[in-house]
């Protein structure tokens, strides 16, 4: 058993930032990491032709700019290159193939107690914690929906954080369920490889470029973000003009708000929307049963698919692990209360990365965890700052 002043559950950007922040507060910490390798989602989890749909500006870590001569919206590689640097600049040093399994507040000793596996040895570590931090991230776990008749799917079905490019699939039929921007890049990127390519639109969602949410961001420094929703609104609709024919509706609400609202991010178009115009990517809408290598969609087509790609979202796993969730997660490991107060529980438990912000809510969250962990320590308020 191993006492710790502050325990943080995984090294993804999240684990990261809340360790440094920590670190400069001169607070001991131990990041686990059940990989052998920290970001696991940017390294292995994602695709290749990924790239920041930010600009880099809006996605830092505390303490540490990108480098001047990075793209403004860097490829993945290049993201992983600035966390690799991050963990040697400031160093930290997560402790691998410790997949954590347990983890509950022990009442009388007002300590959390986590059970790890170490994956290597298969030994099991018990932590005895004063502070625990859950960032495991909002998108740990790929989320397939049940639908009637996938069972029986005779082609090959995949969730998004398994897809890595279109090589496999030229000439091939491919389905894409989900309309986020993991199914609305995949789409593109499949069509790219000479797959006949479909995907599944079921809700309304707005359509912009990088170019237009990077004036939407630098625009909501300086007015309200109802403004900013109208010029983004209206960028996007000058462009890419009415897209309600190619079964795209927009949403009453603005990007931004329901960016804040709810979490769902707009679309952000790498070429997409002109493979859906021109025909070589069709949309369809919901999909009503699957029979055999059959789909049959409301609309009442039936289309036959070689693969299915499932684009439709994540889970968080945190309530798996953390028996004591109720401190701070609601039954789905999300955050109980809503995004600013989201990061902190009852009995010294925080979360980090759960707000459905990106990078940029990342490191909010990481400063506001160790300001808030240094004052319960020692009396200190708000020391850690944003770069
Ligand atoms: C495809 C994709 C692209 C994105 N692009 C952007 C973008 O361009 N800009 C932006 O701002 N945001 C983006 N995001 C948002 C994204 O959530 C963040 O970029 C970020 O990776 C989240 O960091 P995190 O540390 O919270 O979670 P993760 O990156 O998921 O890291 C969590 C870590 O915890 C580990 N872990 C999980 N469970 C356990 C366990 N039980 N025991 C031990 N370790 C565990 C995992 O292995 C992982 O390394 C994107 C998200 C996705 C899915
Ligand atoms: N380059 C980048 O920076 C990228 C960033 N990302 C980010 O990662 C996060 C996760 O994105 P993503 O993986 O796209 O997941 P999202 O949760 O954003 O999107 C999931 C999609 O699946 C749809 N869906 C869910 N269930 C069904 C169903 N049964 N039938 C049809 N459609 C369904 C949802 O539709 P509905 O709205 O109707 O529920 C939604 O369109 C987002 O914040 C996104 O912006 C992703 C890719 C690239
Ligand atoms: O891409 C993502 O998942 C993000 O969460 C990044 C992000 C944070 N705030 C935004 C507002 C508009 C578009 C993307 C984002």
């Amino acid at each position: 058993m191993e006492e710790v002043v502050v325990l943080i559950v995984g090294a993804g950007p999240s684990g990261l930032a809340v360790s440094n922040c920590l670190s400069h507060l001169s607070i001991r910490n131990i990041v686990l990491e059940r990989e052998d390798y920290c970001a696991s989602l940017w390294r292995k989890r994602s695709y290749d032709r990924l790239n920041l749909h930010l600009a880099k500006e809006f996605c830092l870590l505390p303490y540490m700019p990108h480098a001047s001569s990075s793209s403004t919206f860097m490829s993945r590689k290049s993201f992983l290159e600035y966390i690799d640097s991050y963990i040697s600049r400031f160093g930290i040093e997560p402790r691998y193939c410790r997949s954590v399994e347990e983890g509950s507040y022990i009442e009388n000793e007002r300590k959390w107690r986590v059970e790890a596996r170490n994956t290597s040895t298969q030994e099991k570590e018990v932590y005895m914690a004063q502070f625990l931090v859950v960032a495991t991230g909002e998108n740990s776990k790929g989320f397939i929906p049940e639908l009637p008749g996938l069972d029986g799917f005779e082609g090959k079905t995949i969730h998004s954080s398994e897809y890595k490019s279109g090589k496999d699939y030229e000439n091939k039929e491919v389905l894409v369920v989900g309309c986020g921007n993991s199914g609305m890049e995949i789409s593109y990127d499949l069509s790219n490889f000479g797959a006949h390519t479909s995907i599944v639109i079921r809700s309304p969602l707005h359509v912009l470029n990088k170019e237009m949410v990077y004036v939407g961001m630098l625009l909501s420094k300086y007015v309200p973000m109802t403004v900013a929703d109208a010029v983004m609104t209206f960028l996007g609709k000058h462009w890419y003009g009415d897209l309600t024919r190619y079964g795209i509706r927009q949403p009453a609400k603005g990007p931004f708000y329901l960016k804040v609202e709810s979490g769902k991010t707009p679309i952000i178009d790498v070429g997409t929307v002109k493979k859906i115009q021109s025909g070589d990517i069709m949309v369809l809408p919901e999909i009503v049963r699957i029979n055999g290598n059959n789909v049959v969609f409301q609309n009442g087509v039936v289309k036959r698919f070689d693969g299915i790609i499932f684009a439709t979202g994540y889970k968080s796993t945190a309530n798996y692990w953390l028996k004591d969730y109720e401190y701070i997660l609601n039954k789905e490991g999300m955050p109980k209360r809503p995004c600013p107060h989201h990061w902190k529980g009852e009995n010294n438990i925080y979360c980090a990365g759960f707000s459905k912000q990106g990078l940029a809510g990342i490191a909010r969250d990481s400063v506001a965890i160790a300001n808030d962990i240094n004052e319960v320590l020692n009396g200190i308020k708000g020391k850690t700052k944003l770069n």
